[in-house]
């Protein structure tokens, strides 16, 4: 799968209006996948904000559609690179950025850039040359792993103009977690009510066989079929980073990190109606094998406590599951000079590292 079919694919991807969505089995999943993204967001502006950087500079690699814009107007972004490959998604980011230019304050300056960032040098397209306190890429590194040259280059391009002590956060397909599911379904599948993987390869799914890139698979959700995907093996990750001076802070699996994004951030998500509300009329999963653990957390109030819960179906929890959050910090030079007067110095040792 070359990136101009990844391109074409992503190009094609329907916009869909609020009511669509709203109506849509996954319509919590999705937002709950905002949220996390919300919360990595604002835990990487903590971490810039302990080095005095209040408006990064922020490059989105492999931003799609521009689906985080407004996150980066909420997180006081200096300016914002766009990059992708997909040219009709960059068309409509920046329609969506023209658009929020209308709010009543000051945007940041954005650029927004048609790269294959597989295969080109990202930073001969970038007109403004500071480097990056912040780098995201969501949902999308792991296209990059059909080989390893691709996936060094686009590694390349998304941390080689990171200032030292930048931020590097993201979102990934949990390889781990993919190769558990398949290993044991049959012919390499695993599905419930709203996604579908498929290993393509099943003979490669024996122990040790899995190869490091180009280990391909489908992953469908909501019946929406993607383009082909490869696993980003994390430990391979995390070494070809560290050849890139990058230091992991954190990996999580969603699993982990959402309980804790909840309890930081119960009134954003509540805001962004992650959670279902059981029980309702109106459920998602159409089956009560979908909401056993809320029906059971229920059952075990006290008199006189709400009977509510919020949740998500088991199958989107199954689905959401299948990803990790990670960031990396780039290693500290000797001397860092930020644009705010009195920077900390950087701690270059390993935080929170699982
Ligand atoms: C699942 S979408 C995620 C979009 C966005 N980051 C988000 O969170 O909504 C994956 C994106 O990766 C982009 N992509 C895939 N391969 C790429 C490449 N080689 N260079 C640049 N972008 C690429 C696709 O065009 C698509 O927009």
């Amino acid at each position: 799968m070359s990136a101009s079919e990844v391109a074409s694919h992503y190009n094609n991807v329907r916009q869909t209006g609020i009511q669509i969505r709203k109506e849509s089995r996954i319509f919590f999943m999705r937002n709950m996948n905002n949220f996390v993204k919300s919360q990595l967001i604002n835990d990487a502006k903590a971490r810039l904000n302990e080095l005095n950087i209040r408006n990064p500079r922020v490059l989105d690699i492999a931003c799609g559609k521009g689906g985080d814009l407004r996150k980066w107007n909420i997180a006081g972004a200096k300016t914002v690179v766009m990059a992708d490959v997909a040219d009709v998604s960059i068309q409509q980011a920046e329609e969506r950025y023209k658009q929020m230019r209308g709010y009543p304050h000051n945007i940041f300056g954005a650029q927004f850039i048609v790269a294959d960032c597989t295969k080109e040098n990202l930073e001969e397209k970038i007109e403004n040359k500071e480097p990056f306190d912040l780098v995201s890429c969501q949902f999308a590194m792991h296209y990059s792993f059909v080989d390893e040259p691709s996936a060094r280059t686009f590694l390349k391009n998304a941390v080689g103009m990171l200032r030292p002590g930048g931020i590097f956060i993201g979102t990934l397909p949990d390889a781990d977690r993919i190769t558990w599911a398949v290993r044991n379904g049959e012919d390499g599948k695993f599905a419930n009510d709203v996604c579908k993987i498929t290993y393509e390869n099943v003979d490669e799914l024996g122990e040790g066989k899995t190869p490091l890139f180009g280990a391909k698979f489908h992953f469908s959700l909501d019946e929406q079929v993607n383009c082909p995907e490869f696993l980003a093996y994390f430990p391979l990750v995390k070494h070809l980073l560290e050849e890139l001076d990058m230091e992991l802070i954190f990996v999580k699996n969603f699993a982990e990190v959402i309980p804790e994004y909840i309890e930081s951030g119960r009134r954003l998500l509540e805001n962004m109606t992650g959670l279902e509300t059981y029980p309702n009329k109106n459920l998602c999963g159409k089956v009560d094998e979908e909401y056993l653990e809320a029906k059971e957390f229920i059952e075990k109030l006290a008199d006189g406590q709400p009977k509510f819960v919020g949740t998500l179906s088991k199958s989107e929890w199954e689905a959401i599951c299948m990803y990790l959050v990670f960031g990396f910090r780039k290693k500290a030079s000797q001397d860092v000079s930020t644009d705010e007067p009195e920077a900390k110095s950087l701690k270059s040792s390993q935080e929170d590292n699982e």
